[in-house]
């Protein structure tokens, strides 16, 4: 039996994937998995008994991916599983930037018991007015689940799409149009374009990307938006250029005391993901994730672990294995192994910077001996036999 626990509320069509090997628990230290959206845990103090953590969702900034690599706690996401969601909040943001749509429903609001209100709206309308979207230049920093299809979209709304990813993935590139301009220095990014959307992890090496300098290589009068992150942006450099006019508007996801209440700063409540099609997509991918490691212990959609895919045992036992990326580990499992006269019938062993994992499966049943002398050597994190 395993157990789990919520750290946000998590779909039920999720949930209901769950076989009757799992309950729900409200008592953290006694699940096997944590499902989280956007909940932080860089706080939290982690269980012995935790083994996973599943992101419902894209980003992990939420969670301390080295610590918990280091306690042997996998964290897996789910990635481009409310990408379609963002995308249309993105094609929303675009519209809602050019048109001032937002501004023209709260005037209506405002004259809502005004008689005059059909004649007046022709006389006031002048001052809602906006542009349109078709022929004009978007550019996109970050070209992977979201970017791409906000940049395919863009193409069929009549936009002329730059996109902008040094480390863009084979999948991406594949299914990204061939309208899109391909460019290689992001300057070019800010020159050009008159709307920028951004789309990247916030990493160390991507925080305040968009600064001071980085706004003033842009076009006088761009619009900006920002579904990724806030701490991508230096936004108090934002605020100052939306109040002298060189951003047009700010469109953001994430609203702060910066940006908030800011005129032409348009900040929703972190929306992107917040349709049912996503939140169900996210929560049936991290669950089928966390069964798969837990039963089967492969690794399929972590950020902190190697993926590692056995199927399913097919020996007698599986020994999972969580242990630093340093030499010589698969000759002192295997060592260990031979010496107890155990034959190793299939194995994987892959590794993700300074961590790895391994996996055994074993013609005979393991002893709590050879446990033990598997967990003794340096280097190893964790170990489960499944
Ligand atoms: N608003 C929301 O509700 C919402 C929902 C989902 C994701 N997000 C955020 O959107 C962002 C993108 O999510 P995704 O699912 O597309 O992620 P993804 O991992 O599929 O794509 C990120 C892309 O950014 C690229 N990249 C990394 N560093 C870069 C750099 N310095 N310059 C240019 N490109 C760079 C990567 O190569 C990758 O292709 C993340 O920050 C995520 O947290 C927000
Ligand atoms: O990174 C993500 O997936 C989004 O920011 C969505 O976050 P949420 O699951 O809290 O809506």
């Amino acid at each position: 039996m395993y157990q789990y626990s919520c750290m946000n509320a998590i779909s039920e069509v999720g949930l209901q994937k769950f076989t009757d090997q799992y309950t729900k628990t409200e008592v953290k230290e006694d699940a096997d998995a944590l499902l989280v959206r956007s909940a932080a845990l860089h706080d939290m103090e982690f269980s012995d008994k935790l083994a996973a953590i599943a992101r419902a969702g894209a980003g992990v900034n939420n969670i301390p991916l080295e610590r918990c690599a280091e306690q042997g706690i996998v964290v897996f996401n789910t990635p481009g599983a409310n990408a379609n969601g963002v995308k249309e909040a993105v094609i929303a943001g675009l519209l809602l930037a050019s048109r001032d749509l937002a501004d023209g429903i709260n005037w209506v609001k405002a004259e809502s018991g005004n008689e005059d209100i059909a004649k007046l709206a022709e006389k006031e309308k002048k001052n809602f007015a906006g542009s349109e979207i078709k022929g004009k230049k978007l550019g996109i920093i970050g070209l992977g689940a979201i970017g791409i299809l906000v940049a395919n979209t863009a193409v069929h709304l009549g936009m002329e799409v730059y996109g902008y990813d040094p480390y863009i993935s084979v999948d991406s590139a594949w299914n990204l149009s061939r309208e899109i301009t391909h460019i290689t220095d992001v300057n070019d990014i800010y020159r050009e374009c008159d709307y920028i959307t951004i789309h990247v992890p916030l990493l160390e090496s991507t925080k305040k990307m968009i600064n001071e300098e980085a706004i003033a290589e842009m076009k006088d009068g761009v619009i900006l938006l920002n579904y990724a992150r806030d701490l991508l942006v230096d936004e108090e450099a934002v605020v100052k250029a939306v109040q002298s006019g060189k951003i047009r508007r700010y469109m953001s996801d994430f609203p702060n005391t910066t940006t908030a209440g800011v005129k032409n700063c348009i900040v929703t409540p972190h929306l992107g993901a917040s349709t049912s099609e996503s939140e169900d997509n996210c929560a049936v991918m991290a669950v089928k994730e966390v069964m798969d490691y837990l039963e089967n212990g492969n690794i399929n959609h972590s950020v902190n672990y190697p993926t590692c895919d056995m199927g399913k045992c097919k020996g007698v036992c599986r020994v999972a294995i969580n242990h630093k990326n340093i030499k010589n580990m698969i000759g002192q499992f295997a060592s260990v192994l031979g010496e107890a006269d155990m034959n190793i019938a299939n194995m994987a062993n892959q590794s993700k910077g300074e961590y790895a994992y391994s996996l055994f499966d074993l013609d005979t049943q393991i002893t709590d001996e050879v446990v033990e002398k598997l967990k003794n050597v340096q280097g190893v994190l964790r170990i489960r036999i499944l």
